[in-house]
């Protein structure tokens, strides 16, 4: 691989450019008795939410990013050929269960109709019944199926958290495959651009991709710095996978990753992902929520490294400060409790994603305004906190960490 379309060795390193997803129709697409599946704790009004959103990529922008976004790299790769384009609505189709039958022909004329552009936008939005003339149903398509739902294909409402179908690691990516079906289509975007898309096809390495059927999202996997990664053991991760991950960087020669640190947390919605409980702020400063410990501030982190002939050696510790200090060979670390772990606010800021940071430079971060104890917290332990409009969007249980993936950031020295 001779220029590379991915660098991301930490967490921290001046972003340089991101990939966001402005929220569109998908998020209206949300009902009352579509929402606890679509993985939403409301429906968010979306005007708002895309103006919030604008601010949150003009901020990066104003601060040195490239902005870029999925869906128009989705239809860039797709606009390459007839065949490319066929292959994924028929991956698609496919993965929503019409392998075959009139509603899989019904759809697949429909959205092969359109405009790619359009055709994109409507993939994330959902595909109604009555949006087209439709034939008779088979037996096929209807057995099994919930005759109440309005969609025949679902809205992707989460699209905008584009820090999960994929992971930015080192010089290429992990391409997931996530744990709830409503979210298993997104990362199926993220494979075509990393396939076709001129700025990135042979230019990746895909350490893992979206085939294994154990689950990974862009969450729970950290990158401490360019040879240690932290990844959350939660609701969205299994061990497997990181135990599949680390097998594959460790034995990988374009991989430089020789050490990840597994960090059980609690499977809640309110956590689902390592980072809305813990993210790297700068080389020695980190945000945490106090609830992922127990009360003698114990948790459960196993330590993986290459052992002997592809073997992996693996080390279980309790004390997250420790590990962290070890592992980055520092002397001291400095931990920022949410809420400044109030028993009231820390909860209800973490629940807003209070721990939820993007880093876009050491010891600079993006929040969302309305946590502001622990954005207080964030300044008076020295960092530089921006902060964006965040009533609409937190409603989808994710702050600036989840909304952006960083493709490049400056090399740390
Ligand atoms: N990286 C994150 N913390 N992402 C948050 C994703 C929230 C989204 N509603 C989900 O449940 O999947």
């Amino acid at each position: 691989m001779t220029d590379k379309a991915i660098q991301v060795n930490s967490e921290i390193g001046k972003l340089e450019t991101v990939l966001l997803k402005r929220p569109g129709a998908e998020v209206e697409n949300i009902t009352p008795d579509t929402m606890e599946r679509l993985l939403f704790d409301d429906i968010p009004f979306l005007e708002i939410a895309q103006k919030e959103h604008d601010y949150f990529a003009n901020v990066l922008r104003e601060n040195g990013a490239e902005v870029l976004y999925v869906d128009d790299l989705a239809t860039d790769a797709l606009s390459i050929s007839g065949d490319i384009r066929n292959q994924f609505i028929e991956t698609f189709l496919d993965e929503e269960g019409y392998g075959l039958g009139s509603t899989h022909d019904a759809l697949k004329e429909y959205l092969m109709g359109m405009d790619v552009k359009d055709m994109v936008a409507k993939l994330y939005a959902g595909v109604r019944r009555t949006e087209f003339p439709f034939k008779n149903d088979s037996l096929h398509d209807l057995a099994g199926r919930d005759a109440a739902n309005p969609f025949l294909l679902d809205p992707l409402p989460n699209a905008y958290f584009t820090r999960d179908p994929q992971a930015s690691m080192g010089s290429g990516m992990t391409i997931n495959h996530m744990t709830f079906k409503a979210r298993q289509p997104e990362s199926l975007f993220t494979e075509y651009i990393m396939k076709y898309h001129p700025r990135f096809a042979d230019k990746v390495d895909i350490w893992r991709n979206r085939n294994f059927n154990t689950r990974i999202e862009g969450g729970d996997e950290l990158i401490l710095n360019d040879h240690v990664l932290a990844i959350g053991v939660s609701q969205r991760t299994s061990s497997k996978s990181i135990e599949g991950l680390a097998r594959e960087l460790f034995n990988n020669p374009n991989s430089q990753f020789d050490t990840v640190v597994a960090i059980e947390i609690p499977h809640n919605h309110a956590m689902m992902h390592l980072d809305t409980v813990f993210t790297m702020v700068n080389r020695d400063q980190f945000t945490v929520f106090p609830g992922i410990m127990d009360e003698e501030g114990k948790m459960n982190i196993f330590v993986l490294t290459p052992g002997d002939q592809g073997a992996i050696n693996l080390q279980h510790y309790n004390n997250l400060e420790k590990v962290i200090k070890d592992v980055l060979h520092l002397s001291e670390l400095d931990l920022i409790f949410t809420g400044n772990s109030d028993a009231i606010v820390a909860p209800r800021e973490q629940w807003n994603d209070g721990s939820n940071t993007l880093t876009i430079a050491p010891g600079e971060v993006v929040t969302y305004n309305r946590n502001y104890v622990s954005n207080q917290m964030l300044r008076e332990h020295g960092i530089l906190v921006h902060e964006v409009i965040s009533s609409e969007l937190s409603r989808g249980r994710g702050g600036p960490r989840c909304m952006s993936q960083p493709l490049w950031r400056e090399n740390l020295n």
